[in-house]
This record gives C-alpha cells, structure tokens and sequence, in this order.
C-alpha cells in the first residue's frame, strides 16, 4: 500500500510551564522533555534526570500494559495514560492497533462504560445533564473548545448491547474520538465527546452511591427532544463547520435524530450508517469467497433496531445497483425482531423498519408460533438465507438448530453476529464453526481468537464500524463537508470493499487485517471526500481537497516546543 501522507511538523508554542506543562495531557512529553526544554519551561527537578525518547517512553508502557492482569485494568491503565501524555497514548495505539483495539475500544470499553463512576479520574469531554440545559451555550463558549472540528455525542441509553448506562456511556464518545485520532489522524484537540445525561432508567446505576451522574428516571418525548435540539442549536452556532457523530442512541432516538438533523449540519449516525457501511464490505467480499455474487444473495436479520435497519437499507441500495429491481431488491429482506419474524400485521413497528415487513399472507402454510408470530428457526428453515446478520445484543440468539438448518440448504452460509461486546454476540465463531463443520464465513463485532477445527485454524475478521467512522470522518473534516449524504457512505463501504483482500484471493481474509487500519481510514477518507467534491458538498476542489486532507493528518511525534512570553 502507499504510505500516507503526514503533514508537516511544526512547533509547540506555549506560556505554559513547570508541572502547568506536566499536567497538560496534549503538551506533555515527560521525561523526553530535553535539556534546553528543562530550562526554558522551568522543568528541572520536576523530571529524573535521564532525558528518554518516545520510543523508551512506549516500551515501557507497553511492557506495564501487560503486565495489567486483565483486560479492565488494561483499559483504565490507558484512560489514565490518555489523560497524562496523550502523545504517548497514541503512539502506543498506532504502533500495537491489534492488541490496543480490544482495549481502548470493544469489547473492554463496555466493562469501562459499567464502571464509569468508579474509575473516574480527571475530566475529559463535556456533560451537559438536563438540569444545567440553560448553560449549554456558556459551557460550549468556553475557549478550551475553540479548535473542535468534531463531536461523538451519546445520551447512553444503549451502550454496545448492554443497554442503559446514564452517564458511563461517556465511555463511548472518548473511545470513538480516541480511533478518530488513533486510525485517522485527526488532531486530539479538534475530537470533542459530548454526553447528554438526561437521566438513567438504569436502577443498579441510579441506586450506587458512587455513581455519577444525575440520578434522575430518564426524561423522555418533547422534553428530551427540546433538550437535544438546544444542544444542536448551540453546536452549531458556535461551530457552523463541525461534524456531529451520533452513537449508541436507543432504536427509536437513533433514526428519528438521525433524520433530523442530516440536513442541518454534517451528521451521521455510525450505528446506522458506519455499521452499514462495514456490512455491505462485509458482504461483497463474502460475495467474493463464496463465489455467489451479490444480487442472488437472501439476507435474513436478527435484530432489526438502529443498526439492523441500516444495514438492510444500504444492502437494499447495493442490490439494486447489481441491477435488481426495487420489488425484487427488497424482496431478499427477512427481519426478526423481538416479536419474531417482521410482517404486515406486527404491531407496533417503527418507520425504518416497516419497509423490510413481509406481508403476512406469504406465511400463510408456515408454522406459527402461539401468538401468531413466525420463529427464527421457521424463517430459515422457510427463507434458506445465504447470509445472516445479528444485531440484536441476543447472546445465543443464533443457537445450534438455527445454525445447523441454516447450514443444511447452504454450501458457504455467511453468519455475522456483529453484536456487541464479546457477551453480547449472537454466537461464538468457536461454534459456528463447528456447527457447520468449518464451512461457514464468519464477520463478528468484537474480536475473538483463532479457532483450530480439525487440524485447520480459523481466523474472523472483525466486522466492525472501527473499518469506517474514523475515515469517514477524516474525509467530512477535511472537505468541511456541508452535509454527510448517503453516496459518501456508500463510497466509504467501496473504499473499504476494494481492500478486501478476497479481491485477490477468494480465500483470504474478508476485510483487511487490523493493523493496516491507518491505511483503510486514509482511504476512506479520501473516497469520502472526492464523493463529497463530485456531490458539490464541499468548497474544495482537486489539489485543495487533496491538501486539506494532508494537513488534517496529525501524528503521535514529539515536537520542538517554543516558549511564548508576555
Ligand atoms: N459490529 C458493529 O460495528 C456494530 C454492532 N452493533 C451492535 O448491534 C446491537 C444492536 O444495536 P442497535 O441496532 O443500535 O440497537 P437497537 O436497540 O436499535 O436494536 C436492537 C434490536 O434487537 C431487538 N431484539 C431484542 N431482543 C431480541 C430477540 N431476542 N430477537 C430478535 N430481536 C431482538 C430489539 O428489540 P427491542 O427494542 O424490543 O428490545 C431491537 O429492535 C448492539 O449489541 C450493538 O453493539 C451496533 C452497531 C455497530
Ligand atoms: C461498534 C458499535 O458502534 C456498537 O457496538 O455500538
Ligand atoms: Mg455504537
């Protein structure tokens, strides 16, 4: 692959100094601070002696990483990191993605989510809880945000597949904006996470004495809606340009401010359209495995929420752009939700997911269940899907017999159980594997170890939106897109697609392995950004887009520091 291009280094210029510099997570070097440096910042004594360099700094981190004993102390080892050198923080995940990625993000920052309140240390991102609704313009003015480019923003009411978790969902935002800047380079300054605490219906979390957010039932309808849009209002004033990332709002918050506010401001939803995105490569590349091109895939879901819903809209897309019809694209769909398979005749079903609904009268001869709903092992035994997509949060959900019939009508059944974190997943590529006696092509949300199944090891890819938002929003930033359409997703999944390294050989790998992450962002970014200049969504054009994404690339390098005086 072609490196990327860095931007160019320059200097730190700053009135900061002794432990003011030392404290300073962004501007903190530690012990590499040099000789000159020590005088000039009034740092001697403060520091040992022994001036070190970044690569010393990162092998002794690395080394008390793992001697952490699990995977918990493991991530608050690195939240702590993060907020003491941030440099050192990012060049210890730029240099292990692999074995940093289940840390800093799935499944551990599901664990860091659970026990927010008892690891807190130091502030990092903005609350805004409903209480203080009135201030969020005064809080959002202060000058420390004037570089922001980019906000996550959560309210944390489905954190992975764990549910609820008030105000530990800010372990979301600072995970997601930690691979903005990990896997895409984006300055940490211009990340900002946003929590939107209106309360938890969480009652472990409301009743811990520890627990640190406002303790309040959850405020729903026009209140909870005001409260959002005064947030949106405020953003935009004070950032006309910035990029707004919704993540891990419930099913019904996620679509409905999803298309809300697409068209006020550059926004997308990553449980939506990141993980469509990621999906549809997923699938194309399994295209390419199997043999079977796309547009004679059947493609049956289990969960049919936010994500669920977005996945099938941008198959439902690709399908159609293999030449199917729109009746007979739409007509590879089968969702089961919690009331079972999703038909005409399911009440209470949201607007995203009424278009998947199939009419009832077609499951007039299958079997039905007690209440009149049609099973997931009916629909498979039924349908005969080629591919099979969990996002339900459902641990089991696809059980053995699913699995197994599945398997029976299907030569290379393609079984993604996306959920997560690891014990949220539908099933384990441990058993699917063995379910379907090796045969099955599997994509999970988290990651897992190798499976060894008579003498052969089994490798999963991760199918995980981490393949798309950081890139997605490196091209959004860099083109300061006006809006994030539905094409520039798309051209996010082709980016991804086209690094499959089943486009070589249909037996590797479905999605290109974790450590070449920096690589997939870039270019990402850059088909992001070009399909933004070919929709007219962005001022730039040609070799100003290309240099504005070239500046946007930040680095985890130590630089000259300069003191400002006066
Ligand atoms: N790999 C990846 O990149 C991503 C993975 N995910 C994972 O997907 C999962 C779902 O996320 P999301 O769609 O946003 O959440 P939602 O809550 O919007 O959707 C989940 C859906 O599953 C339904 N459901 C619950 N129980 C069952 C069941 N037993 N059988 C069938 N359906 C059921 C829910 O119904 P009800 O509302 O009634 O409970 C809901 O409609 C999470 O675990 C998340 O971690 C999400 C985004 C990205
Ligand atoms: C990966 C992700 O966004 C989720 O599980 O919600
Ligand atoms: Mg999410």
């Amino acid at each position: 692959m072609p490196p990327i291009p860095r931007s160019t280094p320059e200097i730190v210029e700053t009135s900061l100094t002794g432990l003011g510099l030392l404290n300073t997570p962004i501007f903190n070097k530690g012990t590499a601070f040099t000789e000159e440096e020590r005088d000039e910042f009034s740092l001697h004594g403060l520091l040992p002696p022994q001036i070190g360099t970044l690569d010393q700094q990162v092998a002794r981190r690395l080394k008390a990483f793992r001697s952490q004993p699990d995977a918990f102390s493991k991530y608050t080892f690195m939240r702590d990191l993060q907020d003491v050198n941030e440099t050192l923080f990012y060049a210890l995940i730029t240099r292990n993605v692999e074995e940093m990625l289940p840390v800093v993000y799935t499944p551990a920052v599901g664990e860091g989510c659970q026990r927010f309140s008892e690891i807190w240390r130091k502030p990092r991102g903005v609350f805004l809880s409903y209480p203080n609704q009135d201030r969020i313009e005064r809080i959002l003015n202060h000058p420390r945000y004037d570089g922001v480019r980019c906000i996550v923003v959560s309210d944390g009411e489905r954190i992975l597949g764990l549910g609820d978790q008030g105000a530990g969902g800010m372990g979301i935002p600072i995970g997601k904006l930690a691979l903005y800047t990990a896997l895409a380079g984006i300055h940490p300054l211009s990340c900002l996470p946003v929590f939107l605490d209106v309360g938890t219906d969480n009652e472990e979390r409301r009743n811990d004495p520890l627990y640190l957010g406002w303790k309040h039932e959850r405020v729903r309808g026009p209140e909870y809606d005001n409260f959002v849009d005064r947030f949106v209002r405020a953003v935009k004033k004070r950032w006309p340009h910035v990029l707004l990332q919704w993540e891990d709002f419930a099913g019904a918050n996620a679509g409905k401010l999803l298309e809300k506010y697409r068209n006020q401001l550059p926004s997308f939803n990553d449980d939506i359209q990141g993980t469509a995105a990621v999906a549809l490569s997923t699938v194309l590349a399994a295209a390419n495995a199997t043999g079977m091109p796309l547009r004679e895939h059947r493609f049956l879901f289990v969960g049919f929420g936010a994500a669920g819903c977005g996945i099938a809209s941008f198959l439902e897309l690709a399908l159609k752009h293999a030449g199917l019809s729109d009746e007979e694209a739409r007509s590879r769909f089968y969702a089961i939700d919690r009331p079972g398979l999703l038909m005409d005749s399911t009440p209470g079903m949201h607007p995203s997911q009424q278009p998947f609904a199939r009419k009832a009268s077609e499951t007039e001869s299958w079997q039905h269940m007690p209440d009149g709903g049609v099973s997931l092992l009916e629909t498979v035994e039924r349908v005969r899907p080629t591919v099979m997509i969990g996002v339900s949060g459902q641990p089991g959900a696809f059980s053995e017999e699913v699995v197994r019939a599945m398997a029976k009508h299907v030569e290379r059944p393609v079984i993604l159980p996306l959920s997560n974190p690891t014990s949220r997943a539908e099933a384990t590529p441990h058993d699917l594997i063995h379910w379907t006696d090796g045969k099955a092509i599997i994509g999970t949300g988290s990651p897992y170890a190798p499976v060894e199944y008579n003498g052969q090891t089994y490798r999963t890819v991760q199918t995980n939106n981490s393949y798309i938002f950081p890139g997605l929003a490196l091209g959004i930033v860099a083109a300061r897109a006006r809006r994030v359409s539905d094409g520039m997703i798309m051209a996010a999944a082709e980016a991804l697609a086209a690094m499959s390294p089943t486009v070589k050989n249909a037996s590797a790998p479905l999605l290109p392995p974790l450590d070449t992450l920096r690589e997939v962002s870039w270019n990402v970014a850059v088909a992001v950004a070009r399909e933004a200049e070919k929709e007219g969504l962005t001022a730039l054009r040609g070799a100003d887009l290309e240099a504005s994404l070239h500046a946007t690339i930040w680095e985890p390098v130590y630089l000259p520091f300069k003191r400002r005086r006066g």
